[in-house]
């Protein structure tokens, strides 16, 4: 069991006070306090503020786990390889669950951590069924057809694989009763809602580790935000901050020396350092949790594991004929991720650039194929294209000052306003006295608040400027050899030019590996398709030889009316 110093990361100033391990659900904190006797249910709960002040007293006195550097994660197992995360797909079924048992144990050298999301659907459920109980009556809660689903799902997966209903009993009734809750409060805060889908993790890395200890394979079950990883109390968005390093490697190491056994960790959770409450990194976070996780314990190779063949060369559900990317750098991962692609969580390339470690993206429902490597540096010589990436439902602002050429601070002035709202930008091209910028909402998970914040933005430039608000936007980005941008451009624009789409805006990314156009959202999985007919389906050389030549591209450029997905 986690101690406060554990949980931190470092050591408390106060050991003398901290005398025995206690779980307190009420505040989802495993601690140690100062009782001298095993404390019964009353006295825990009359405890629960004393506690809570504790571990904010600690914290603020010398424990800022913002700053806490990561000097030594101390002395891992060799034993320890490597990380495996499979995804909720990866997961959706007591059938996917032994495969992914099967696959594990046939690598019988590595005993790696794993890393598992919710069983496929069940975050969306979970989600869904919070939005239902604000409004349907707590006398209604038990008949949401998104509980019975969750219900239905895991119960049967128990069933089939054979392992107790005990296993996740508790966590439906808990589930159940917090439903109820927000029933009752008909409201569904953000805080609520990480505790919400919280459950989905919880339950299937519960019913993987009991089915592996089933089959005589000795697996120990963590919750993320008990084992340490610990992020700032940004509900539904997280950021891990750097004390997490070592208490994580500091947890599992000393879990596998005193009993080894495979560490099954639940993706995309963890602990807020202000508030202890559970807290999520944003969808798709487990990525970005076994990223962590291979940093903290500096492992050979992090794995995510997925139901398509990599990173795909575009969006296979834009266009089937995309193709695997063999390898990738982190910057192009991290780009790729950032502008949208799905495949891999914006953040998760972090910890693993910062620790320089390979990862390696799978196909769990196809292990032969050889995935997609993504390493710190690759061979570019002959790289020109990589992926192309869709993000939709994009708004564009046009802001020019309604000031004079020559005006300096006005871009300052621009940006401060967006910092003061906190509200991010994507795409920017400027001039001295005009910038074009993108938004990204997608961040944000409530309607109103989306329409609100742009509301705010528009009203606080128009104080210094001239704003043009254009929603329904679409960022296509081009991932690839920026050294050879010339040639990206030219044949990108081309594309657009034969199928009269009119390209609103461009931006070079400062990355370097990435080239930005903002289309119509109408025109957008069509230019997709076209672009990816263009520069992976037809000869690059021959295309090379022909711009020299002066000749164009028109053997080429196919229009888009003859592509289709
Ligand atoms: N460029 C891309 N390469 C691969 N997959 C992509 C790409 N863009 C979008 N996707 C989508 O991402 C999905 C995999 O990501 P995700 O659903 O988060 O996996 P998991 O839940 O298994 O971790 C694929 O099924 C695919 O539909
Ligand atoms: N279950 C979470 C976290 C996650 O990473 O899922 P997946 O690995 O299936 O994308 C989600 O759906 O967002």
């Amino acid at each position: 069991m986690a101690t406060l110093s554990h949980f931190c990361g470092v050591k408390t100033p106060y050991p003398s006070v901290l005398k025995r391990s206690v779980h307190f659900p009420q505040l989802d904190f495993v601690g140690t306090v100062p009782f001298v006797s095993a404390p019964s249910k009353s006295v825990k709960a009359s405890c629960c503020e004393r506690v809570q002040r504790l571990v904010c007293k600690a914290q603020a006195a010398d424990v800022n786990p913002k700053e806490t550097k990561n000097e030594s994660f101390g002395e891992v197992p060799d034993e320890l390889t490597c990380v495996m995360k499979f995804g909720g797909s990866s997961v959706a079924s007591a059938e996917r669950m032994r495969e992914v048992a099967d696959l594990i144990l046939s690598f019988p050298e590595e005993r790696p951590v794993i890393v598992l999301s919710a069983m496929g659907k069940t975050t969306n459920n979970l989600l869904l069924a919070g939005e239902k109980a604000q409004s349907c009556g707590v006398s209604n809660v038990s008949d949401l057809q998104e509980l019975a689903f969750i219900k239905e799902l895991h119960l049967r997966t128990i069933d089939e694989l054979g392992v107790e209903s005990s296993t996740i009993s508790k966590h439906l009734l808990e589930l159940e009763q917090l439903l109820n809750g927000i029933a009752l409060m008909k409201e569904l805060t953000p805080r609520a809602k990480d505790y919400l889908v919280s459950f989905g993790e919880c339950m299937s890395t519960r019913i993987f580790t009991a089915y592996l200890n089933k089959l005589g394979v000795k697996a120990r079950q963590y919750d993320a935000f008990e084992m340490g990883i610990i992020t700032t109390d940004d509900f539904t968005n997280a950021d891990i901050l750097e004390a997490t390093y070592p208490a994580v490697a500091k947890r599992l190491t000393g879990d596998w020396m005193s009993n080894p056994a495979i560490p099954i960790v639940t993706g995309f959770l963890g602990k807020g350092w202000r508030t202890c409450a559970v807290t999520t990194l944003g969808r798709g976070g487990s990525d970005l949790t076994a990223t962590t996780i291979g940093k903290a314990l500096g492992l050979r190779e992090i794995q995510v594991w997925k139901d398509v063949d990599g990173v795909l060369t575009c969006d296979p559900n834009i266009y089937p004929r995309a193709e695997t990317v063999p390898y990738l750098t982190f910057d192009e991962a991290a780009e790729l991720a950032y502008f949208g692609a799905q495949v891999l969580h914006p953040q998760s390339m972090r910890p693993a650039r910062e620790g320089d470690i390979p990862v390696r993206v799978k196909n769990s429902y196809n292990p032969k194929a050889p995935g997609t490597l993504i390493v710190k540096t690759r061979d570019m010589s002959k790289a020109v294209l990589t992926s192309i990436v869709l993000k939709r439902n994009v708004t564009m602002l046009d802001i020019a000052s309604t000031r004079m050429l020559g005006q300096f601070g006005f871009l300052a002035k621009v940006f401060s306003i967006f910092e003061d709202l906190g509200i991010s930008v994507d795409v920017v091209a400027t001039s001295e006295v005009s910038i074009s910028l993108t938004l990204d909402p997608s961040k944000l998970w409530s309607r109103e608040l989306i329409q609100q914040e742009l509301d705010n933005v528009v009203e606080e430039l128009e104080k210094i400027a001239v704003v043009k608000l254009l929603q329904n936007r679409s960022i296509i980005s081009l991932i690839g050899n920026v050294q050879r941008s010339s040639l990206i451009l030219e044949k990108a624009f081309h594309v657009m030019r034969t199928n009269g789409v009119n390209v609103q805006m461009i931006s070079q990314g400062a990355s370097k590996v990435n080239i930005s156009l903002i289309v119509n959202d109408s025109e957008a999985e069509q230019c997709v398709r076209a672009l990816h007919h263009s520069f992976f389906e037809s000869n690059l050389s021959e295309l090379v030889w022909e711009s020299r030549s002066g000749n164009g591209y028109a053997t080429t450029t196919t229009p888009l009316s003859t592509l289709s997905n």
